[in-house]
């Protein structure tokens, strides 16, 4: 489960506020969405979750399974089963996508205690994985998302999600640069990963990926806070309303 108490987070490198106390527990096994205004510090929470630098926690807590994300490393934090889908996918030139995979799978398994997969092991569930995703063998030689396309890259991050099967997954914006059938092919990765004791965190301005990923738990988050909590209704309602009554309603 995870849980978010009164975080409130600055720039570090500017007198600016981000966050300013939000409020938020995802139980394992559920799939809560964050809709909200452009700016609203809906990134900033993802990235403050996984360890970006360039924040300052001023204060409240974050926690996965009762264990203190914010003072850990960031690989420490995947290792604990924390997982960010980016909204910006980077590219990394010289490294090959199927040796990047193999090699955070494996330090996963290892700082778990577990056996490192086989070369055999390994090439046979990210074969079937990709497939899944349509992700051709020509994708997963290339340099991790280098000349990819803004949709095969979000593909991209789904099939490190799928590989990893982190306990908390966050996705920011996962849909953004998606055709209408790899949003689908996407929603159905993320569909066949929803499990009892994995969560996710949806990040998303469309209502259209809820009908694929269908939440539990809608919020909408505005000016760094956390303004209202509802069910896949309130996804409808901005969709049809925007975000103005919600925010006059917080005023
Ligand atoms: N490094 C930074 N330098 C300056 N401002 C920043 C920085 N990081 C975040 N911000 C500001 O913090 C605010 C929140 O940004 P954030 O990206 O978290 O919003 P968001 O809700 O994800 O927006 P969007 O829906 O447009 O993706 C914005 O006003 C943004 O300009």
């Amino acid at each position: 489960m995870l849980e978010i108490k009164g975080l409130k987070v600055d720039l570090e490198d500017e007198d600016k506020s981000i966050l300013k106390g939000v409020d938020l527990t995802v139980p394992a096994g559920k799939v809560h969405a964050i809709m909200g205004p452009n700016g609203s510090g809906k990134s900033t929470l993802s990235y403050v979750l996984s360890g970006k630098d360039g924040y300052e926690v001023t204060g409240g807590t974050a926690t996965l399974d009762g264990v203190d994300l914010l003072e850990m490393e960031p690989e420490e934090r995947a290792a604990a089963g924390l997982f960010l889908a980016f909204q910006y996918p980077v590219e990394i030139p010289g490294v090959g996508n199927m040796t990047f995979l193999r090699t955070a799978v494996n330090a996963q398994r290892k700082a778990r205690g577990q056996e490192e997969l086989s070369a055999g092991d390994f090439l046979k569930e990210v074969r079937a994985k990709a497939k899944d995703l349509q992700i051709d063998a020509e994708m997963l030689k290339r340099p991790v998302n280098v000349g990819f396309s803004g949709g095969e890259k979000k593909r991209n991050e789904i099939l490190q999600m799928a590989m990893l099967e982190p306990k908390m997954c966050i996705l920011d914006e996962t849909d953004s640069g998606l055709d209408v059938d790899a949003m689908k092919l996407v929603a159905d990765g993320v569909n066949a990963l929803r499990s009892e004791g994995r969560s996710f965190l949806v990040i998303t301005h469309y209502q259209r990926l809820l009908d694929h990923i269908k939440p539990d738990v809608v919020h909408i988050m505005a000016n760094g806070r956390i303004i209202k909590t509802g069910g896949p209704e309130l996804a409808l309602e901005v969709e049809n309303n925007g975000y103005a009554d919600l925010m006059a309603e917080e005023a």
